[in-house]
């Protein structure tokens, strides 16, 4: 059984506390591909996810899907409901199978009270979705698509940058993922992927998708706004 000491809201707690939280939880496995929350739904549970990952994602009016983010093992879903009680503001999806802890909006309010660690942990979180959904507003609002599939690809690149300046992203990223992030079509991204391939600027690769200079790919991007 995963420990709850892996959920990042709860770092801070001590044993006795962990346990305490233990007592308040209902343990769910979800497979890939399931719901987990529907916006439609009354509840406004949260989910500690405790293994696996799922996909934030929204939908435009014309059905196009929206992924705003994807969460691992020790993330959190569900806080925003939980604390000001409207209606969920996204859905979001198992994307393999995914253990996660349950925690009533009742139970979440006296965990957060109980724990002044736990409530700052939840509030730098409301502080990084703040800045990622900032960012994504001035990148839809600044850069045209073909722009926000290289700059997608450098955001990846630079979270696996080796000291040599390259990155692998393993697995290779799938176009319709991209498209879904940056709010294009599946085609944009395939066209731009080969206009990058040409340029040598990435290339597929056994292990994954390799950028073997993130720093000229930065620089290609610059160029293509100016
Ligand atoms: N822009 C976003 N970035 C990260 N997570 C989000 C974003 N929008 C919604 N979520 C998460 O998706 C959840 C959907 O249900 P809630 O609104 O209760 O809580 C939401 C957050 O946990």
């Amino acid at each position: 059984m995963v420990e709850l000491s892996v959920v990042g809201i709860l770092a801070g707690l001590d044993q006795v506390a962990l346990a305490d939280v233990e007592r308040h939880i209902n343990r769910k496995t979800f497979s890939a591909g399931a719901q987990i929350i529907e916006p439609e739904s009354d509840s406004s549970d949260v989910y500690l996810i405790l293994s696996g990952k799922v996909r934030i994602v929204n939908y435009s009016l014309s059905g196009r899907e929206i992924t705003l983010e994807e969460i691992g093992a020790g993330g959190c879903v569900g806080q925003l409901s939980a604390i000001d009680g409207e209606p969920r503001s996204a859905c979001v999806l198992a994307v393999t199978n995914t253990d996660v802890a349950i925690v009533s909006p009742a139970n979440f309010e006296k965990i957060v009270k109980n724990h002044p660690s736990v409530a700052w942990s939840v509030i730098r979180e409301l502080a990084r979705i703040v800045r990622t959904s900032t960012r994504r507003i001035v990148d839809v609002s600044t850069l045209g698509a073909n722009e926000r599939v290289v700059a997608e690809i450098l955001r990846c690149s630079q979270i696996e940058i080796a000291e040599d300046g390259s990155a692998m992203l393993s697995p290779v990223p799938v176009h319709s993922e991209i498209a879904s992030r940056v709010s294009t079509s599946r085609e944009t991204v395939a066209r731009v992927m080969g206009t990058l391939a040409r340029n040598g600027l990435i290339a597929k690769v056994e292990l994954g998708l390799y950028v073997p200079n993130v720093q000229r790919l930065e620089e290609f991007l610059s160029e293509s706004i100016h």
